[in-house]
């Protein structure tokens, strides 16, 4: 069998495989030689997030945003989805499936691109199994694991061949009925796509509210704003059973047989398609972990030979692909340094993890909710305030919906979390983010003086409405 060596092999060519690849090796040279790496993939370089996941899901959500944007101005004509031009885009966002611009990518990065499964078989050993033959991989100073993560399937619906998100995103046939499990961040995006592609859209969700780990006053907006596209929610209901008549592998985004039948604890739900989206676990599965002496456990603890890393959705961390890419950036720079004998530079805690969910009206969070807050210990104090009390928010629609939030440390004045409900949510959140990294107090932050009327002047307004004892510095 051929064997290949390179200095860093990585395992799975997603955004955080990708990153890490790069910068573990980009402008590091040892024993006067450039570091060498090589990413293994076994379906398409770029991952979930630029076939199945991000890419397309933001491609299909974008042109409805801006079409409901001109429903809620006055001065412009209403704009409409156009289904056909909409999935087009998607194809568009996606490549048609096909990763040659990420080959070119990888080729000009000097990253070498090992196509089939991976496998370890051996302290920095690969097998590498494709439909050309096996190859042997071996690293000589590390490997990073990054195989992503795979949607939660019970066995109760297993069976039913459900959608998953990879149905959901690469949508073909629209079905007239569709029934949604899960109340999280892919139910309440791929709901909004799903009826404007035309479907007659029911969520079922488990618990009482929707976006379970955010602020509840952001799942109640996001589940009025469901509501008002005719979205239909039960809450608090769970699934007893599933059935499906005929079902039957018929490929990525077309519907997987005849009729579902939900038994709920709000009655029987009848539908043309179930999309399940319950979460995602990291795929550790026939990794050959054993053969290292390891465990998936073990991954998603970080109990970890220093020649072994775990990176993105695989490391058990939150499954975001900002998060895997920062991830990759500090694991390359670990590896980068150890290989030159240097110990890389970090700061002494974690960053915090933002997150938007492009719901309507869209959520973005940073850091812990007030109740986290209480949990850890915090004295916190909250101010918040309409989205569209700024008169840079206000302009942007004729009805701006959702609160804003922050929460502070009362002793300390440094922001604890930060939560955005309504436009420029996502753009918003990035402050909070500088000012929890940077340890910015907020009697400090009063002066970072956004300009008006931007959106960003919210955060005068979130910054006002705190006591005014938190103008200045807290007693000493
Ligand atoms: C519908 C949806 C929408 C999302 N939207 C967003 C969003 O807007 N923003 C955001 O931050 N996150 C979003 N996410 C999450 C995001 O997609 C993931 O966090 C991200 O893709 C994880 O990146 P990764 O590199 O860890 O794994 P992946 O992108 O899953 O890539 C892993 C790669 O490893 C390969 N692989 C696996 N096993 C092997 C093996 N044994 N050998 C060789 N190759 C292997 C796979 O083929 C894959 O290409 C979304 C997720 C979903 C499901
Ligand atoms: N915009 C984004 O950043 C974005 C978009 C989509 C997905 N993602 C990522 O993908 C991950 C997966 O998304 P998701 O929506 O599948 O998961 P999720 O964790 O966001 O939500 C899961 C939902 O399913 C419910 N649930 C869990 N087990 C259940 C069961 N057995 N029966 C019924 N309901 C059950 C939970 O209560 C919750 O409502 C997310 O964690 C997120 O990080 C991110």
């Amino acid at each position: 069998m051929e064997t290949r060596e390179y200095d860093v092999v990585v395992i799975g060519g997603g955004p955080a495989g990708e990153n890490a690849a790069q910068y573990a090796v980009e402008g590091v040279e040892v024993d006067g030689r450039a570091m060498s790496s090589a990413i293994i993939e076994r379906e398409l370089l770029g991952g979930e997030c630029s076939y199945w996941a991000c890419m397309p899901s933001k491609a299909l959500l974008r042109p409805i945003a801006v079409a409901d944007l001109t429903g809620d101005l006055d001065g412009v004509s209403t704009a409409h989805v156009a289904p056909k031009a909409l999935l087009e885009r998607r194809d568009y966002w996606v490549s048609h499936y096909d990763d040659a611009g990420q080959d070119t990518w990888a080729d000009g990065a000097g990253i070498a691109v090992v196509r089939g499964a991976g496998r370890l078989v051996g302290e920095r050993t690969i097998r590498v199994t494709s439909s050309t033959g096996d190859v042997e991989v071996v690293a000589r100073r590390a490997v990073v694991i990054a195989t992503g993560s795979e949607p939660v399937v019970p066995p109760m619906y297993a069976d039913a061949l459900p959608w998953g998100s990879r149905d959901a995103t690469g949508v073909v046939e629209v079905p007239d009925r569709l029934v949604v499990v899960g109340g999280g961040v892919v139910a309440c995006e791929a709901a909004i796509w799903m009826s404007a592609l035309g479907s007659d859209v029911t969520l079922v969700v488990r618990d009482q509210r929707l976006l379970g780990r955010t602020e509840p006053f952001a799942g109640e907006a996001v589940l009025a704003g469901l509501r008002e596209r005719g979205i239909t929610v039960h809450l608090g209901t769970e699934v007893s059973d599933v059935r499906r008549e005929s079902p039957e592998a018929t490929g990525i985004g077309k519907v997987h047989g005849g009729t579902v039948t939900l038994s709920t604890t709000a009655g029987e739900i009848v539908a043309d398609e179930l999309l399940l989206s319950i979460g995602r676990t990291p795929r550790l599965d026939d990794l050959g972990l054993d053969s290292v002496g390891l465990t998936a456990d073990d991954v998603k603890a970080g109990r970890l030979p220093e020649w072994l890393h775990a990176i993105g959705d695989a490391s058990g961390g939150p499954p975001l692909t900002h998060w895997g890419k920062h991830q990759a950036r500090v694991i390359g720079a670990r590896i980068a340094a150890a290989a030159a004998g240097e110990v890389a530079w970090e700061p002494d805690r974690e960053a915090p993890v933002p997150q938007v969910v492009f719901s309507d009206p869209e959520v973005a969070s940073v850091g812990m909710t007030e109740a986290e807050a209480r949990d850890a210990g915090h004295d916190v104090v909250v101010s918040r305030v309409p989205t569209s009390s700024a008169a840079g928010t206000g302009l942007l629609r004729d009805t701006v919906v959702g609160d804003s939030q922050i929460v502070v440390d009362a002793s300390t004045h440094l922001l604890l979390g930060a939560t955005f409900v309504g436009v420029e949510a996502g753009e918003l959140v990035h402050a909070a983010t500088v000012a929890i990294v940077g340890d910015v107090p907020v009697h400090v932050l009063r002066h970072a003086v956004a300009s008006y009327p931007t959106a960003s002047e919210l955060w005068l307004r979130l910054l006002e409405e705190l006591p005014p004892s938190f103008r200045t510095p807290p007693p000493a």
